[in-house]
């Protein structure tokens, strides 16, 4: 039988706790899983039947508390308020109990039914860490599921607990310090219920309420701070803080470690100074080398068969209309590249780029430079979008929304532009470590690195706006998990497969009856003066680079079709290929991060960050094409 009404449940905790993997695992849904916080940006919602009930299940960011009301926190709030759910399903890690706890107390003193999922106890059980969730649930007032989101443990125990009701009166409210309580008493007699007064001595918001409440919470807000010599909030807080301590102290159950782990030492290493940075280093290194050489394997393996049992039988065979000739043709071209160059090399790194992500690297990573990037006016934290610029810049610019400031998210944006992406790196390694030498490939790195540097300075000046401390939550280093790693792989190269294939072929199709129409040579003269009068490049790759703007790979795709080859060294010198794949690592971001930053940022300053990078990259890739001839004679 189907259920006729959804139960609306909203995933609430910390960031990092586990809550979208749970989401996933109940709805089956694929959403972003990443071992750093703030991954969850966006509110995301499924709609699932089990057995009898039917759940409509929010995944949302990760809070701290509801205190400070940053975005993420206003995001919670406003669901709540608006959606109004009808459970909490608050997430929590069993690893870090006591803190997890304070938002726990705050969810149970709403007025909607709270359930808590004791997530990764796995975890918790492996480093000696025991927690008796039957006690707990009797000290919180609720039902508490000790789950593995990861391993898919405890998830029929949470249906049950979805199936059997409870009222949130009966949740546990926190005792808050003697004076406190007091008021709180007085403003229940005015009426309200114990929660709403909670709130309103915290936030001291009265706006719809009675006159005389309103000066009644004045009056006892000005007390509460005069006589205790501290923010009326602070002291709520200090209670709820010694509170989640108690509990927490009394549940758990700890077999301390005798010695260093090895989790530990390893952790250690990863952020000291000296062997931190070299680990760093070595990890990109060995990330771009093994997309390479695998990615070149893999490459050579599908173009050479496509080449030999596809491209060359069928267009010998093809006796046609000289247009239908020269569609299939650029169509074929089109669909090699897609496969041959495309796919190994992006699958190699998103693969690299998934095993990083959910390792919990980058938060290390971002801990070591935090130092480093506070002399760019940035926090460490701003290393994490940029690191996964690597991957793919779109997702990369949305992780900017967890930065404090409005102009940290537009300085680690714009860098974020400049670091090779995926996509951009095909035509670094494809055409230029391939074709001029693995050495010529990796200084494009190198020059990029120098070039966000220097903006980085630059911006750090320019853009005006506050610098803002924040915590870093260091998440725990784990074995990334094969089967998130296969999941989160196929994600990605769903998207390349649905959207960018068929563009590709379509634009294939599309360049073959543009170049048949002489349209293509009419555009390739008129930018003619750039491309090969201040660049020195062959006059088709005006096309590729148009194309390029669409999807960044796609200049490389379009430019094997213009070129009629995938061999470039048969089309281009050396330092053409060279300049060609400077100015596309640093020439406009493509269509998707565009409307990325307009979301993040707004139209001004995507239009600014657009022009920034075509300037940035006439100047950086003209000066390379127009100086090494010069040094070159002068050798
Ligand atoms: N060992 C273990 N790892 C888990 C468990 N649940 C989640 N993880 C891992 O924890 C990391 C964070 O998971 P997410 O689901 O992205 O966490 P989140 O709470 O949605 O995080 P934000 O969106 O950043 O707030 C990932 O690396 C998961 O694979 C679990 O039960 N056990
Ligand atoms: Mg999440």
């Amino acid at each position: 039988m189907r259920p006729e009404k959804a139960l609306k449940v909203a995933l609430i905790g910390n960031p990092s706790v586990g809550k979208s993997t749970l989401f996933s695992r109940l709805t089956g849904i694929g959403v972003l899983i990443s071992n750093y916080p703030g991954t969850t940006m966006e509110v995301a919602h499924g709609r699932v039947v089990h057995d009898d009930i039917l759940l409509d299940l929010t995944d949302l960011p990760g809070i701290y508390s509801l205190d400070t009301l940053n975005p993420e926190e206003k995001t919670v709030l406003n669901y709540l308020k608006e959606e109004k759910p009808d459970i909490i399903l608050n997430v929590i890690d069993s690893t870090r109990l006591e803190r997890n706890l304070y938002l726990t107390l705050e969810l149970l003193e709403l007025d909607t039914p709270v359930i808590v999922a004791l997530n990764m106890v796995d975890e918790a059980a492996m480093i000696g860490i025991q927690i008796d969730h039957e006690q707990f649930a009797g000290l919180l007032g609720t039902a508490v599921i000790p789950t593995s989101a990861q391993k898919g443990t405890g998830l029929e125990e949470l249906m049950h607990a979805f199936r059997t009701p409870h009222a949130a009166d009966g949740q546990r409210h926190v005792r808050y310090d003697r004076h406190v309580e007091s008021y709180i008493e007085q403003l229940k007699a005015m009426g309200l219920r114990r929660n709403e007064a909670v709130l309103l001595l915290s936030h001291g918001n009265t706006e719809g309420r009675s006159e005389d409440i309103a000066t009644a919470v004045a009056i006892m807000r000005d007390e509460i701070t005069s006589s205790h010599e501290a923010p009326v909030l602070e002291i709520l807080a200090g209670n709820r803080y010694s509170e989640a301590g108690l509990i927490a102290r009394s549940v758990m159950r700890h077999k301390p470690a005798s010695q260093m782990s090895l989790r530990e030492r390893i952790d250690d290493l990863l952020v000291s100074p000296l062997w931190g940075f070299a680990i760093l280093a070595a990890i990109m290194l060995a990330m771009l080398l093994t997309v390479f050489f695998v990615g070149g394997f893999l490459e050579e393996l599908i173009v050479g068969t496509f080449d030999q049992y596809i491209l060359q039988p069928v267009t010998a065979a093809l006796s046609a209309h000289p247009l239908i000739q020269v569609i299939v043709e650029y169509t074929l071209i089109g669909v090699q590249a897609g496969f041959g160059i495309v796919v190994p090399y992006i699958m190699t790194f998103y693969v690299l780029m998934a095993l990083l992500e959910n390792s919990g690297y980058l938060t290390r990573a971002a801990f070591l430079l935090d130092e480093i990037m506070h002399r760019f006016k940035l926090h460490g934290r701003a290393m994490i979008p940029m690191i996964l610029g690597f991957g793919c810049s779109v997702p990369a610019i949305m992780s900017t929304k967890a930065l404090q400031t409005r102009r940290e998210r537009i300085v680690t944006s714009t860098l974020v532009c400049l670091v090779p992406c995926s996509a951009r790196s095909i035509v670094i390694l494809d055409l230029v470590a391939s074709f001029v030498s693995i050495w010529a490939g990796l200084s494009i790195y190198v020059l990029m690195l120098i070039i966000a540097v220097v903006v980085a300075w630059l911006l750090g000046r320019i853009v005006k706006g506050e610098e803002m401390g924040l915590v870093l939550e260091m998440v725990p280093l784990r074995v990334p998990g094969v089967k998130d790693v296969v999941e989160k792989t196929w994600m990605q190269m769903k998207e390349f497969i649905y959207v960018a294939f068929p563009l590709l072929i379509a634009g294939s199709a599309v360049l073959g009856v543009l170049q048949y129409v002489g349209f293509l040579d009419l555009m390739n003269s008129l930018l003619s003066p750039i491309t090969t009068g201040w660049l020195g490049l062959p006059d088709f790759t005006a096309t590729a680079l148009i194309f390029g703007i669409l999807r960044k790979e796609m200049a490389l795709e379009t430019l094997a079709i213009m070129a009629g080859t995938a061999n470039f060294s048969l089309a281009m010198t050396p330092l053409q290929m060279y300049v060609f794949a400077v100015f596309t690592t640093i020439y406009m971001p493509c269509i998707a991060s565009i409307a990325m930053l307009k979301r993040v940022l707004g139209w001004k300053d995507t239009a600014w960050i657009t022009l920034l990078t075509v300037v940035l990259a006439l100047l950086v890739s003209g000066l390379i094409a127009q100086i090494v001839p010069v040094i070159m004679s002068l050798l």
